[in-house]
This record gives structure tokens, C-alpha cells and sequence, in this order.
């Protein structure tokens, strides 16, 4: 049984080397190897309770795959769990290491720290939570986002009310800040709209196939059509480096907020019944027996923008330029700012030949020894011990030091 204060040492995953003499001597800390994680040509195996999380996969010519199968030790059965999230590109093997019993530190080998640490969520909330509703074992892949990141923005309100107006303000001023998460939706096109640019425009039997698949983050049914969130959706934003805006219903936004995907959550208000009826009228994109739907649906929508603790934001817009401002200071942009221009910070690679020792949530990645005062470290504590966010979306958090010496190491294993 995994014991999470023990030490652990693991030795190099792949090649089955050892870890230099020289260093084990100051590993003297750290337990001889465990079997948590084991590994066996491109794959690694992770016990966790009862079950074995076998990671990898053959080698299909140039590209290894990362596929995930579950042996189970009392049963003595394998199984394969339904995978959600985006998994990690295949690289030349990568390492494992359990955190918190729940999910597993994945880090690519000769990639870059930021494309190369990834975890696979095994019985986090979110894959209790889909667990539970797809009746199936399921997995997570949630990729790790160094620093803490951008919060993602969910902008809500009745039809009608502003919320593309405002969000394409937004996009056009701060184009490499925001980017938008595009929806699903079974409803039909308007003339202007482009299918993968403004909806994904889809069939409702494959909508529905793909929600019960566990593909979307959040899904409602809104003024007689389906909409989603798809995780790669929001995951495609994050990817760019951008910070993600999702224009949701406010059943949307709930579905949000219970959800592990930390976000800012907005809602939008009209002046008046009045004023929104006129602004749905003269956009003169719906029927009017669609018309008369939305502003039915609006009442509720706006009693429910009212529940507590469900939006940390309400705007008023009734002056589109005031509304504007007032959403840009909420989100702390100031006039001239792009808000995106975070500290660079710089991006190491993941030694091909490593090992690996842990302590409670503190990772060292041991690359082998190095010159003192040698230009690219190779060794990295990596600190899991504030993790938010996590599937579905991105891991943020893992804070990374490298270690620049020999002697570096040893003192860094001297204080974990
Ligand atoms: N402050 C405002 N004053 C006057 N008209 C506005 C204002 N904000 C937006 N509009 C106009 O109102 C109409 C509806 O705006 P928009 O399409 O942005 O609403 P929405 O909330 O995104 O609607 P939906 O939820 O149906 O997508 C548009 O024609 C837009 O130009
Ligand atoms: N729950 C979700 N609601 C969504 C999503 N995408 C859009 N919407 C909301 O639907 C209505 C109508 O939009 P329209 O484009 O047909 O006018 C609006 O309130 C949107 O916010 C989604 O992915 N999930």
C-alpha cells in the first residue's frame, strides 16, 4: 500500500540504469527503490490501492503512444478506463511518480519543462464526478501550467443582453491576451457565423454521444437547443497561452462552478426587459416565436444571476462604452496594459536519462552530475505542494528550481 510519507527513490525508468554512486550517497535520505513506480520498456506502471496504472504504450514505428490500462490485483483482470482531457503528445518515454494518491506526475523525457509535465488524474473529484456518471473507470489527463496562470473568464446573461458584443471588444483590444472558448451547439448557423470560429455546429445524436462520452466540460439545453463546453475547447485556449472566455448560459455557469475548473464568473445585466427586447429585435437574427423564447428564458435568468455565490461579478450594460470599462477594470486591465505580459520564465528541458526521488510533494529530477557553474542545469526540484485547478483544464502551480550543481542537489535533498 502506498504510504505518501515515505521516501522513494526511483531509479532511471527506461534504460534501467542506476543512479550515480555519488549521488545515491546523498540520497542516503531516501529509501531504497519503491515499487509505486515501476517500468517496463515505454511504459510505466504506478500502483495505486489495489489497481496498477500501466502508462505508455507500444512503440508504433517513430511515435510512442500514451495510452493507459488498468490491472486490477484482486481480480486479476485488465481493463482499459475511458480517457478524458487531451493526453500528452508521445515522446521518448517519460517518468511517473504518484502524488497525493490520486493522481500520477507524468514528466517527458527530453522535452521542455512546460510541453513535458503532465499528470493523469485517477480519483480526483472530477473523475469521481465523471466516474459516477458514465458508470465506467475514468482517467484524466490535465497538462501542468507553471506559475499560477490566468484564471479563465465564464461570461453569462440573457440573450440579447451584450455578452458577444462585450467579449468581441475585449478580443479585438487584447488579442494575445483572451481567447475565446467555441462552443457546440445543435442550433443552426446565422448568416455571419462561422462553423469552428463562432460554434461548432453540430448533429444533436452526436452531441449527445460525445456529452455521454464525457467530452464536455458543461452542457445545457438552452432556449430548445443543446450547447457545450468541450474540455479541448478550453484546453486549446489554454494551449496558445491565451486565458480562456466562455459565453455560456447561466445552467452553464453552474455546472462551471461545480466543476474543478477555477474561474472568474461574470454576469451580464440589461437596463431594462424593455431595452433587451429592443436590442434581440433589432439584432434580427431570431424568428419571432424565438424571440419571444429567449425573453421568456430571460426572467429566469435573471432571478438565477442573482443566486448567491453563483457569479463574483453582475455589469449593468446599458452604455455599451461604460459597461466595457467597468468589465476591463473587474478583470484588472487598465487602458493601455495587455494584462497577458506575465514574467517570462524560463523553460528548461527534462533530461532524457534522469532519476527520480520524492518527499512528500517535492520532486527531484535528478539529470546526472554536472559541471559547477555548467550552463543548463539538469537536475530540478519540482514542488507539487500547491496544485490547483487540474482536469479538466490544466494543473497550475507546479513550481520548478533548478538546481545548477552537484552540490546544489545535495543540499536540496539536505532540506526536503
Ligand atoms: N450597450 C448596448 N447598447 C445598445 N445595444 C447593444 C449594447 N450591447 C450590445 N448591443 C446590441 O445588442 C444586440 C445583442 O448583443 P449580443 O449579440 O452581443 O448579445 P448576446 O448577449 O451575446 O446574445 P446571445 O446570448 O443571444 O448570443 C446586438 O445587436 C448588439 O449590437
Ligand atoms: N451552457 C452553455 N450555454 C451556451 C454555450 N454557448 C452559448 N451558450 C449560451 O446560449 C445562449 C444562446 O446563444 P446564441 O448564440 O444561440 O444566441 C446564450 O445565452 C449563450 O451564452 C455553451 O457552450 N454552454
Amino acid at each position: 500500500m502506498f504510504d505518501e510519507n515515505r521516501f522513494e527513490e526511483k531509479g532511471h525508468p527506461f534504460m534501467g540504469e542506476e543512479a550515480p554512486e555519488n549521488l545515491l550517497e546523498g540520497l542516503d535520505k531516501f529509501s531504497p527503490l519503491q515499487s509505486d513506480s515501476e517500468s517496463q520498456g515505454y511504459q510505466t506502471a504506478t500502483t495505486i490501492g489495489d489497481k496498477i496504472y500501466v502508462i505508455g504504450g507500444s512503440d508504433d514505428g517513430a511515435k510512442l503512444s500514451m495510452n493507459v490500462k488498468v490491472f486490477n490485483k484482486l481480480t486479476r483482470i485488465w481493463s482499459i478506463p475511458t480517457v478524458l482531457g487531451t493526453k500528452p503528445v508521445p515522446s521518448k518515454g517519460h517518468s511517473a511518480v504518484l502524488l497525493n494518491n490520486d493522481r500520477i506526475l507524468i514528466l517527458m523525457r527530453d522535452s521542455p519543462l512546460n510541453d513535458g509535465t503532465w499528470f493523469l488524474e485517477v480519483s480526483t473529484p472530477f473523475v469521481k464526478e465523471k466516474n459516477k456518471i458514465l458508470g465506467t473507470e475514468v482517467v484524466a489527463w490535465s497538462k501542468g501550467v507553471r506559475g499560477d496562470g490566468p484564471k479563465p473568464i465564464v461570461i453569462s446573461g440573457p440573450s440579447g443582453v451584450g455578452k458577444g458584443t462585450l467579449i468581441s471588444k475585449l478580443m479585438k483590444e487584447f488579442p494575445s491576451t483572451f481567447g475565446f472558448s467555441v462552443s457546440h451547439t445543435t442550433r443552426a448557423p446565422r448568416e455571419k457565423e462561422v462553423d469552428g470560429v463562432h460554434y461548432h455546429f453540430t448533429e444533436r445524436s452526436k452531441m449527445e454521444k460525445e456529452i455521454k462520452d464525457g467530452k464536455f466540460l458543461e452542457s445545457a439545453s438552452v432556449h430548445g437547443n443543446l450547447y457545450g463546453t468541450s474540455i479541448e475547447a478550453v484546453e486549446a485556449v489554454t494551449d496558445a497561452g491565451k486565458r480562456c472566455i466562455l459565453d455560456i448560459d447561466v445552467q452553464g455557469a453552474r455546472s462551471v462552478r461545480a466543476s474543478s475548473l477555477e474561474a472568474i464568473f461574470i454576469f451580464i445585466c440589461p437596463p431594462s426587459l424593455e431595452e433587451l427586447e429592443k436590442r434581440l429585435r433589432e439584432r434580427g437574427t431570431e424568428t419571432e416565436e424565438q424571440v419571444q423564447k429567449r425573453l421568456r428564458n430571460a426572467k429566469a435568468e435573471l432571478d438565477q444571476g442573482k443566486s448567491p455565490g453563483l457569479f463574483d461579478h453582475i455589469l449593468v450594460n446599458d452604455d455599451l462604452e461604460t459597461c466595457y470599462k467597468n468589465l476591463k477594470q473587474t478583470l484588472g486591465l487598465d487602458e493601455t496594459a495587455d494584462a497577458s505580459h506575465q514574467p517570462s520564465m524560463k523553460n528548461y528541458q527534462i533530461p532524457l536519462c534522469h532519476s527520480i526521488s520524492k518527499k512528500d510533494k517535492k520532486i527531484l529530477i535528478h539529470g546526472g552530475s554536472n559541471e559547477l557553474g555548467a550552463a543548463t542545469p539538469t537536475s530540478f526540484l519540482l514542488d507539487a505542494s500547491s496544485l490547483k485547478g487540474g482536469a479538466p483544464g490544466r494543473t497550475r502551480g507546479p513550481k520548478i528550481y533548478a538546481i545548477d550543481s552537484l552540490i546544489d542537489s545535495l543540499n536540496w535533498i539536505e532540506q526536503l
